[in-house]
């Protein structure tokens, strides 16, 4: 059950016109799940007042300890969670088929499904995703498995049966009519659920492990039921190659997603290193966004993104983990590694302007919202959103950041944005209900 909750102290959170803004002698008022004020602490009594919440026990945090919207991991492979921080040695193509697709076939076994995704949920819940954004894989059983540790935990998720229907291994493949049957049957049974934290995500895997047939029914399954759709794009300049020889007649990877339907303004592609121009104008028409997994474009040596450049188009853009070919579940991770990737390109273009970590940070927050297109709901204080948040204090229990005299709140935030993990993060919210830490009744 969420909770009626008061929460005073200081705050930070990005907002359509700023990346980052804090909020320092602030309190906010939740009522199932809900956002129903956020004010300055001298407006407190009169808050409490209006919205009848006398009853609720008012918790005050002391001055190491600020809130901050949950995080939002934008892509991440559940499936590929054993493989975290082994097998990086091969590029993309090379590390599907020998360490990616042999380990997506073992979730045939829902003992092993299970096992894993409780584990994945839990640990990226503990390290501050509030929300996830899911690939499984081609199972739908296994896939569906993957709904019920989200809920149990309590994340909120997009949960995605991977669909494939050529060019992968005769051990981990689909015959193309089991292919759309089977994702039917998997939005079904989430949307059966009616759990409105967790959601079917259509998942073509990315265009060479389809056929533009079952992309087609793939786009119209996703406007039917108006369902959000992911996939990759443009991630290594081998896989452009490939791309480009089996899709002759496209004009280039997004027309092929944008020919099939699949470019909607629920619609996420991972990576997008290697768009052109007109590909990112496409993308933002249609509303469509990228989720930025610098990790793994680091970790699988396949390239640089020019986040200045996609958010100077207007193209909408998250952070994800992408693991396993990103080796981390943290998206603390995810902010520090997208400033060194743009840190990167600006000492090789002087007049490159690298982002900040107030960026990053908008990206791990709001700009994920935005991303998976769930800015009503979540993303940051706004009210009348859902509270979705951590409790942060920089100088928990084992806690590598020390604070000194002269820091003030903002440095605070910097030093968890760079210097901070999970040992510092400890409360976090999901509409409200506490879901770290753990507790017996849960
Ligand atoms: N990083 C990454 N890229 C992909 N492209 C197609 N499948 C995958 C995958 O599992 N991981
Ligand atoms: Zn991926």
């Amino acid at each position: 059950m969420s909770q009626n909750l008061v929460i005073c102290g200081n705050f930070v959170h990005a907002t359509n016109t700023e990346y980052m803004i804090v909020k320092e002698g602030y309190c906010i008022g939740v009522k199932e799940g809900k956002i129903l004020f956020f004010e300055p602490k001298d407006r407190l009594e009169e808050c409490i007042k209006n919205h009848q919440l006398e009853a609720c026990e008012i918790i005050r945090l002391n001055p190491f300890q600020f809130l901050m919207p949950g995080m939002i991991d934008t892509h991440i492979h559940a499936s590929q969670y054993p493989n975290a921080g082994k097998g990086l040695d091969l590029g993309l193509l090379e590390w599907l088929n020998k360490y990616t697709f042999p380990t997506e076939s073992r979730f045939k076994d829902s003992q092993l499904a299970s096992d894993v995704y409780s584990k994945v949920v839990s640990n990226t819940l503990r390290n501050g995703t509030t929300t996830a954004c899911y690939f499984a894989t081609i199972h739908t059983d296994s896939s569906s498995l993957l709904c019920d540790q989200v809920a149990k935990h309590g994340q909120r998720a997009l949960v995605g049966k991977v669909n494939m229907d050529q060019n992968s291994p005769d051990f981990y493949v689909e015959k193309s009519d089991d292919s759309l049957a089977e994702t039917k049957r998997f939005v079904e049974d989430v949307l059966k659920r009616k759990n409105p934290r967790v959601q079917p995500v259509i998942t073509p895997r990315f265009a060479p492990s389809c056929t533009v047939g079952l992309m087609q029914e793939l786009g119209k399954l996703a406007k039917e039921n108006n369902l959000h759709i992911q996939t990759h794009i443009s991630e290594t300049l081998d896989e452009c190659e490939w791309v480009k020889a089996l899709f002759p007649e496209a004009k280039d990877y997004v027309d092929i997603y944008d020919q099939a339907g699949l470019l909607t303004s629920k619609t996420v592609l991972a990576h997008g290193i290697y768009l052109s121009g007109r590909e990112r104008k496409v993308i933002k028409e249609r509303g469509s966004s990228i989720s930025h997994c610098p990790n793994s474009n680091l970790s699988l040596r396949s390239g640089l993104l020019d986040v200045q450049q996609v958010l100077k188009d207007g193209v909408r853009i998250g952070l994800g983990t992408d693991v396993s070919g990103g080796y981390s579940p943290s998206l603390l991770d995810g902010i520090r590694t997208a400033i060194h990737v743009s840190n990167t390109l600006a000492i090789y273009n002087k007049e490159y302007k690298p982002i900040t970590h107030s960026e990053a940070f908008m990206m791990a927050t709001l700009g994920g919202a935005k991303a998976l297109a769930m800015e009503d709901t979540i993303g940051n204080f706004e009210v009348g959103k859902e509270f979705d948040a951590l409790t942060v204090n920089i100088n928990a229990p084992g806690s590598h950041i020390d604070g000194f005299d002269d820091d003030g709140v903002s440095d605070y935030i910097q030093k968890f944005l760079y210097l901070g993990d999970s040992r510092n993060i400890e409360e976090v919210y999901v509409a409200g209900k506490k879901v770290i830490p753990v507790t017996d009744a849960q």
